[in-house]
């Protein structure tokens, strides 16, 4: 169904190429999934399937990628519409209408589809989503979740031959996630569509791929069987990682499967127990009482009281609209609020000007790339050293940690989405104040980066400062934060020490912990350390 052969492809202005001598064969109904670290050249890859790259992103290609036999280079995009449906990283970008039902049914009406087969399909797509209640609304009043979800559904309606998917699930709570993916495994194996996903979370995906593109960072690709390439990759996720850690031969790529060979792994650990969270003893930084938000007649924040104590870091977890940044807009002073006061040392920050504001909390939202801009990563990095009062080099040491080698001289539009978050965590942390709130921040991070970041987040507790954290990560939970606050429909119904709140949970106990249930260890860190100790 997809063919490359030779490929090569390099950015103009660029040293390396970003895809090197691709050869590769896809076949109908097969479900791939492109892993790699954050900039190898996924998107890129990706991007070939439909002819995106290189016509639209400039760049020269060489060699040949051909789909159900057409060549991508005869024809534009637009003319593989039909056959190739195309979910980029950002979905607000990609939208070309204004209301839900109009997005679902755009792609249909431009292949001319009878319209009883459309309203057919809009409403069973709207089901399949879960998105029926939205179907009037504005697409640019959804939550993030809400947004990528019709993004999805957009593309599932016209029925395409290939789905080319990037980063599906990155903005959807776990739930969600898998159901949207459930949603398109059954296109897979009831219409025989081919999927290709990049995704970063690589433990929602694995379990369902045949097969494993993985790019190498010098342009390469090693394609081949999902539990043979992840003896080695670079990328994996903890349940491979427990695996390598119990030896286990063949590696299982789901919890299930895990689970099955997991007995004599627990019985190792018996008489050990995890480290426990210490007790946050810190001051009060932030102090919200009666918080609430509401739009028209959505009530998204209802009553809601909050206390971030310096030194700690607490993860915001919840369903997709469940009123996450609602929240954290409301706090930082920018945002809407209906009613309710905010307490930061004294001073309201939605009382002061947002410079005043923006100095008592930082907030950097799910749509960071807004932040930025100047013309090259070098100037962002030089403009939030003046700002802060930070020493020269402070931002770029911290883009260093994040996301290394990215070259001074690179517009930050010309960055993948991954190394534009890692710039903006930089800018904005460089000059961290005191609270800290961050929307959504592991997108686009590779396993790697989420680990240096996870020490930055934990550097600045240990400045004391506060750090809330909306996210539907829970790996990044798992190892990175203190405490955990659940919302649901605009209120908190949990509130307590991480392993406490996501252990039990089905939606955000990570994979370490569902398999080795009912020990409540959370992280591959954590069993290493205990297997260590042990012998
Ligand atoms: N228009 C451009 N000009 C120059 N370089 C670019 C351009 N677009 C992307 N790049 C570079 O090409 C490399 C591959 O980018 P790509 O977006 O394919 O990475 P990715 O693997 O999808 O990353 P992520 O995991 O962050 O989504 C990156 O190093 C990026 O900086
Ligand atoms: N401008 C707006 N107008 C109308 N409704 C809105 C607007 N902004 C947000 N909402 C609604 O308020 C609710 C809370 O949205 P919010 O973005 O706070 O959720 P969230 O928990 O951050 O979601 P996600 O996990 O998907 O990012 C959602 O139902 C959303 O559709």
């Amino acid at each position: 169904m997809i063919r490359f052969e030779n490929v090569t492809f390099r950015y103009a202005d660029s040293s390396n190429p970003a895809l090197r001598d691709v050869d590769l064969s896809i076949d109908e109904g097969e479900l791939c999934l492109v892993t790699g670290r954050t900039g190898v050249g996924k998107s890129t890859l990706l991007g070939a399937i439909n002819g995106l790259v290189p016509r639209f992103t400039g760049g020269h290609l060489s060699g040949r990628v051909d789909v159900a036999g057409q060549d991508t280079a005869d024809r534009p995009p637009q003319e593989f519409a039909r056959l190739v449906g195309v979910v980029g990283q950002d979905p607000l970008a990609g939208f070309v209408t204004d209301t839900v039902e109009e997005e679902l049914a755009y792609g249909m009406e431009q292949i001319g589809l009878d319209s009883t087969v459309m309203r057919k399909r809009v409403e069973e797509t709207l089901d399949l989503l879960g998105i029926a209640e939205l179907r009037r609304r504005a697409l640019r009043t959804l939550s993030g979740g809400q947004q990528q979800r019709v993004a999805i559904g957009a593309v599932l309606t016209s029925h395409p031959k290939v789905l080319v998917l990037d980063e599906p699930t990155s903005a959807l709570d776990p739930t969600a996630a898998e159901d949207v993916l459930a949603a398109i495994i059954r296109l897979v194996h009831d219409l025989g569509t081919t999927v290709v996903i990049a995704e970063h979370r690589v433990e929602r995906v694995l379990q369902y791929a045949d097969r494993l593109l993985h790019l190498r960072g010098d342009g390469t690709v090693r394609d081949g069987d999902p539990a043979t390439l992840m003896i080695d990759s670079d990328v994996a996720p903890p349940v491979i990682r427990l695996g390598r850690l119990a030896g286990w031969d063949p590696l299982p790529l789901s919890v299930r499967d895990a689970r099955r060979k997991a007995g004599p792994l627990r019985d190792r650990l018996v008489d050990r127990v995890p480290p426990p969270t210490p007790a946050a003893t810190g001051a009060v930084r932030l102090s919200a009482e009666h918080l609430t938000v509401t739009y028209g007649r959505t009530i998204a924040v209802r009553d809601v009281a909050v206390k971030l104590r310096a030194g700690e870091v607490t993860a915001l977890m919840g369903r997709n609209g469940s009123g996450k940044s609602s929240l954290l807009w409301a706090l930082q002073g920018a945002g809407p609020r209906h009613r309710g006061t905010v307490d930061v040392t004294g001073v309201d920050p939605g009382e002061v000007g947002s410079r005043t504001a923006r100095s008592l909390v930082g907030l950097v939202p799910q749509n960071a790339s807004d932040l930025l801009y100047l013309d090259t990563v070098a100037a962002e990095c030089r403009q939030s050293d003046t700002e802060s009062g930070a020493m020269a080099g402070t931002c770029r040491r911290l883009l260093d940690t994040l996301a290394p080698g990215i070259p001074d001289d690179r517009h930050p539009r010309d960055l993948s989405e991954g190394q534009r978050l890692a710039l903006v965590l930089a800018v904005q942390l460089a000059s961290a104040p005191q609270v800290v709130l961050l929307d959504e921040p592991t997108r686009g991070l590779d396993y790697h980066a989420k680990r240096r970041f996870t020490e930055v987040v934990r550097r600045l507790a240990e400045e004391d400062r506060s750090v809330l954290i909306a996210t539907h990560d829970v790996e990044f939970v798992a190892g990175a934060v203190d405490r955990v606050l659940v919302m649901a429909e605009g209120e908190f119904v949990a509130d307590g020490p991480t392993a406490d709140i996501v252990v039990a949970s089905p939606a955000f106990a990570p994979q370490v912990a569902k398999v080795l249930a009912p020990q409540s260890w959370l992280t591959p860190e954590q069993v290493e350390a205990a297997l260590e100790a042990a012998s």
